[in-house]
């Protein structure tokens, strides 16, 4: 069984309290896009492990233990004793951009394995699942346009539609921990929330809709503010980093032509339209 976790851009991110747990409440608004890895799961027949995971494409720093598919994968086996698992992943998605890469594999996994093991799962109890794997995880199970609340777990459904709109998205080979970004953030309350400037047009979100990581990224890493000045430059309708990092996207008018440009090396860029979600 294969399925494609796609990635997701933040439409504004406010870091407003810094919580007890160490964790910080934030509002957010979370946007699929169509960047994706494959996915694939089949029942391991040889051997007496329980999972064997084969990778490809862009590579994940780290042991198979600590790959949230794996740990997607151990969570639900915990619970259901699953049969064992061959997993193959192919990562498009690069990490440390902001794009939520790891956390729609998670989410994607327990879809998948609730699928493939007829688990009779709701969503409202994969969410549950997710959200052990991950702040971001659980909004890849509906994976729709979304207002995001608390750490980012709390969610309500939001009416916005980019279509008729082009992105331009590009991520520098510059990897931003999210923890290292939220540790240099002061939280605080936005003047105009989130939920009421996403219903102005988009032509108005440019000196509203505000990424609170990009006053502390920007200074450590000006490549990346650079790449935002530039969509502003090429005739962004509005443009900024996604989450924590590195990647910035750009929304332009449907009919603009998105001219090549050098960002430097290694770099990943990524040109869409926006189509109905
Ligand atoms: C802040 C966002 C916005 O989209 O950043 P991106 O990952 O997309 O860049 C996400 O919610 C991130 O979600 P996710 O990447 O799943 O975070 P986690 O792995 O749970 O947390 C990584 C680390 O970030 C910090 N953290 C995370 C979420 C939060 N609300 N407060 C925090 O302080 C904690 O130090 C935590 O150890
Ligand atoms: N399947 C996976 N895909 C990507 N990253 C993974 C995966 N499993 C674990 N990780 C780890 O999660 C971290 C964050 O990755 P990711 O969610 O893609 O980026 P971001 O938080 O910037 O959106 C990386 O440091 C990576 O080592």
């Amino acid at each position: 069984m294969l399925t494609f976790p796609n990635a997701k851009i933040n439409l504004g991110l406010n870091i407003t309290e810094k919580r007890p747990d160490g964790y910080h409440n934030l509002e957010t608004i979370f946007y699929p896009v169509l960047i994706e890895d494959a996915l694939e799961i089949n029942i391991l027949n040889e051997g007496n492990g329980k999972f064997r995971l084969h990778q490809a494409g862009l590579e994940i720093e780290g042991e198979a233990e600590s790959n949230l598919v794996v740990k997607a994968y151990k969570l639900l086996d915990d619970r259901f004793n699953l049969p064992p698992v061959e997993i193959h992943l192919f990562k498009h998605i690069p990490s440390g951009a902001g794009l939520g890469g790891g956390s729609a594999d998670a989410a994607f996994m327990l879809k998948l394995l609730n699928n493939k093991f007829e688990l009779g799962l709701p969503d409202d109890t994969l969410e549950e699942y997710a959200a052990k794997l991950g702040a971001d995880c659980a909004f890849f199970i509906r994976n729709r346009p979304t207002y995001a609340e608390g750490i980012g777990n709390i969610f309500s459904p939001l009416p916005l539609s980019l279509k008729g709109y082009q992105i331009w998205l590009v991520k520098p080979d510059i990897f931003v921990s999210t923890r290292d970004a939220f540790a240099k953030i002061k939280p605080h309350h936005p003047e105009m929330s989130l939920k009421e400037i996403a219903r102005l047009p988009v032509e108005e979100w440019n000196g509203r809709m505000v990424n609170d990581f990009e006053e502390s990224v920007f200074p450590q890493f000006p490549a990346i503010g650079e790449i935002k000045k530039e969509m502003y430059r090429q005739g962004a309708v509005y443009a900024s980093m996604s989450g924590s990092g590195s990647s910035v996207y750009g929304l332009f008018k449907e009919d603009a032509v998105l001219p090549e440009v050098d960002f430097g090396e290694k770099v990943f860029v990524y040109k869409s339209q926006f189509t109905d979600i």
